[in-house]
């Protein structure tokens, strides 16, 4: 139906104009007052005077404090004058039976004049009712408490570039076509903002309450991505008092994820977040000298099939359990214990501090610090100390020698010994006083010698690179055959100044025990992507080092292609990490991303794998082909196929297309055998953008990324009946939008023959 049939046009469009006229009219006041407020800041600069508290200081504060407001609301309003809302909800409140019509955008606007919202931004609490409601009544959450009301009305609108092109009256029956168009889009090679169609469940998500953890299994394409970052905005806008950006900090899987999410964050006004990814943070607390033994090594190896060595499984998931955290902290405990030397503190032979004042204060008093950091109070202690009495011993040795000396000249008669005993007196006196001014000169350096201060690496190789320690602190869990490999293991990695993945933790743990860090963490708000990749040791050390209690996690058990080192099963982070009682835990099962035929097909796949706990994901509304899957007698032909698929596909205006294989070897070879006219580059984990085009990706890097095309494509390396080749394979099919092809050589991937 053209828009303008529908019977209430005009008044949208009158409505329309209008909002756009006074965001011009607000965008225009502001630049002047800018002006305003600029020269006001120079005119009270020139009457600054420093020696003075004067009003022209407080001017500049209030001028640049009013000039950053303004300036934040200038740049959002900018943002959306083209498009400043996507939705209205008419509203009926109980309380007053006042009808409320509410534009739903990206950003606020209230009219001057009297204060009626002309936009509400979809961050409010009373936006809520678009998300959460249909039509009829409805309750919503303030901080005033529960308000009820009906929706009378609830409808989204089509705007570009300023005109409405489209009006979409949304009743019981509906089905959501508002969010059908804009996953038929084509994809941008970034991530985008879903606010006018974010779905009810996701809405709870980027909703549910700040304070205590929250664990998300999403199926894959079930927008955790996209939702982590509204959630971020949704924060950031709700607890604007309370937090600031820099206390928001998200960890992705790598760059070129961080990359790929980057865009839309400035797009959802979330600018200034930290971002970042474990190892990168890791790096930065426990020192950047040491090497890291490529983070993909393992699955690659797995991959490949050469981890054959099941100790060496074994120590990669032991080093991310809590069992090897006890390790450390029995090390840390003795080490606590006896850090202290068994001595008192005498200047002279007048204690200053006792071992056990020393030992309480270190042990008790100061037992929330690293104990570096600990040491620095103590010292300020002892300084203290000392200075007061040496101070008094100062005093009582020289009124000790001056009555001596007075009572032998009292009494004594003035001859050539009484002379020469006063003097070895005097003498006396001076070498005391010199020698308690020379101890207590050297006195405290001398006992912060007792303490040497090494770098943290190797507090950690006096355990793991230590078998008689191994086998002290880990109390008979280890057998000799894995103290030994472990032992052996260790010594040939971190000898030769390489760390694994798993050593992160560890070191991170003990950093934060012994050392402490040199700058202070703000984070305390997290927010944790493809977070099914992380094992128990990992969610520990971040709590514990940032203090804190607000996590969000999003990940899929499905998609837990580093499984041989991470969780299997949220209920190990809930058990382990969280208490049960405090975490929620929500799932998602709608999937977003691809077309029923494609969801399907990746259904298949996964349900291959023996486990109840694993979610089949439904798809939206959305149909396309069927993946197409095609046997190939030999390379030459499957090269020549593909190739002219791909270029068939480009000519559908496609931006993004992928070639998944398994691993990047395979990748290396399809792209030597591709004919040059396609321009075709691998994406590597050290790739850090991906600018759309055709690409070969391993299907490892795949993940969290997603293609309007992709091409499965296996020609030297089968992906076997197995859970790992099986989730492998279920990643790289869940990242196409539209359609996907299987090709292989004949004989290959008989895993999809039921199929
Ligand atoms: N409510 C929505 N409205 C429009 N698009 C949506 C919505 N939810 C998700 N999408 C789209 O679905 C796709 C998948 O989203 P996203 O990448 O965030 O999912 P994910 O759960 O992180 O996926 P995966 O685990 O497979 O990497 C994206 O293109 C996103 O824009």
């Amino acid at each position: 139906m053209s828009v303008k049939k529908h019977p209430d046009y005009i008044e949208e469009k009158e409505r329309l104009e209008y909002t756009k006229e006074y965001i011009e009219e607000v965008l225009t006041a502001t630049t002047d007052y800018r002006d305003k407020y600029k020269s006001n800041i120079k005119e009270a600069m020139k009457e600054l005077d420093y020696l003075d508290s004067s009003q022209s200081y407080i001017n500049i504060i209030l001028n640049s404090k009013f000039m950053e407001t303004a300036e934040k609301n200038f740049e959002a309003l900018y943002k959306v004058k083209d498009k400043p809302y996507f939705a209205r909800v008419d509203f009926q409140r109980e309380e007053n039976n006042k009808k409320e019509k509410l534009y739903i955008g990206k950003t606020s606007l209230y009219r001057a004049e009297d204060d009626i919202p002309l936009i509400v931004d979809w961050r409010s609490p009373v936006a809520n009712i678009y998300y959460e409601g249909r039509l009829g009544p409805i309750t919503y959450e303030t901080t005033d408490g529960t308000q009820k009301g009906d929706i009378l009305l609830k409808r989204q609108f089509t705007i570009e570039q300023g005109e409405l092109k489209g009006i979409l009256d949304v009743d019981v029956t509906t089905n959501d076509s508002f969010l059908q168009s804009s996953l038929d889009a084509n994809v941008d090679n970034r991530l985008k903002d879903i606010a006018s169609t974010i779905q009810r469940e996701q809405n709870k998500v980027i909703r549910a309450p700040i304070n205590k953890p929250l664990i998300v299994q999403g199926v894959a394409g079930s927008g955790k991505t996209t939702i982590a970052l509204h959630r971020i905005a949704y924060f950031i806008y709700t607890y604007e008092k309370t937090f600031s950006p820099e206390n928001f900090m998200i960890i992705a899987p790598n760059n070129l994820f961080l990359n790929y999410i980057s865009d839309v964050l400035p797009e959802l006004g979330v600018e200034d977040v930290v971002q970042t990814t474990f190892v990168d943070f890791m790096r930065d607390l426990v020192g950047k000298k040491y090497k890291l033994v490529n983070k993909n090594k393992y699955i690659i190896d797995s991959v490949e099939d050469n981890v054959e060595n099941s100790l060496y499984r074994w120590l990669i998931l032991f080093k991310g359990t809590l069992d090897f955290r006890n390790i450390i902290d029995n090390y840390i405990k003795e080490f606590e214990t006896n850090f202290i030397p068994n001595e008192d503190i005498l200047l002279g032979d007048i204690t200053l501090l006792t071992y056990s004042e020393i030992n309480d204060m270190f042990l008790v008093d100061l037992s929330y610090l690293p104990f570096f950091k600990r040491l620095s109070k103590i010292k300020t202690r002892i300084s203290r100390k000392l200075k007061e009495v040496k101070k008094d011993i100062l005093e009582s040795t020289m009124n000790y020698y001056d009555s001596n000396i007075e009572d032998i000249r009292y009494l004594e008669e003035d001859t050539e010994e009484r002379r020469l005993k006063i003097v070895s007196l005097i003498n006396e006196r001076d070498d005391k006083i010199k020698s308690i001014k020379k101890q207590s000169s050297t006195l405290v350096k001398d006992y912060m010698n007792n303490f040497d201060k090494k770098k943290i690496i190797e507090y950690y190789n006096h355990i793991v690179c230590n078998k008689d320690n191994l086998r002290e602190y880990s109390k008979d869990i280890l057998t000799e055959e894995q103290i030994d490999f472990m032992y052996n293991h260790s010594k040939n990695i971190l000898y030769d100044n390489k760390l694994e993945l798993e050593d992160y933790s560890p070191l991170a743990y003990m950093k934060h025990k012994i050392l402490g860090f040199t700058k202070k963490l703000k984070m305390n708000n997290v927010l944790i992507d493809e977070a099914q990749d992380f094992n128990i040791f990992e969610f520990y050390i971040l709590k514990e080092i940032l203090n804190t209690n607000m996590f969000t996690l999003l990940g899929d058990i499905s998609q837990g292609i580093h499984s041989y080192r991470s969780i299997n099963d949220w209920d190990e982070v809930m058990e382990g990490v969280f208490s049960k009682e405090e975490t929620s835990y929500m799932s998602l099962v709608q999937s977003y991303r691809t077309t029923i035929e494609i969801m399907d097909y990746a259904n298949k796949i996964i349900s291959k794998i023996d486990n109840d706990k694993i979610d089949l994901a439904k798809p939206v509304i959305r149909h396309g082909n069927p993946p197409e899957r095609v046997s190939f007698k030999s390379k030459e032909l499957l090269i020549d196929k593909l190739h002219d698929k791909i270029q068939s596909v480009k000519e559908k205006n496609y931006k993004t297309i992928a070639v998944i294989c398994k691993s990047l070897e395979e990748c290396n070879k399809i792209k030597k055998q591709m004919n040059k006219d396609i321009e075709i580059n691998i994406l590597t984990d050290k790739d850090t953008s991906y600018k759309g085009g055709v690409v070969l990706v391993p299907s490892y890097l795949a993940k969290g990324l997603e293609f309007d095309c992709i091409f499965i494509v296996s020609i030297d390396e089968d992906y076997l009946d197995k859970d790992l080749d099986i989730k492998l394979l279920y990643v790289a099919m869940t990242r196409a939008l539209h359609e996907a092809y299987i090709y292989h050589l004949e004989g290959n991937l008989t895993l999809l023959d039921e199929i």
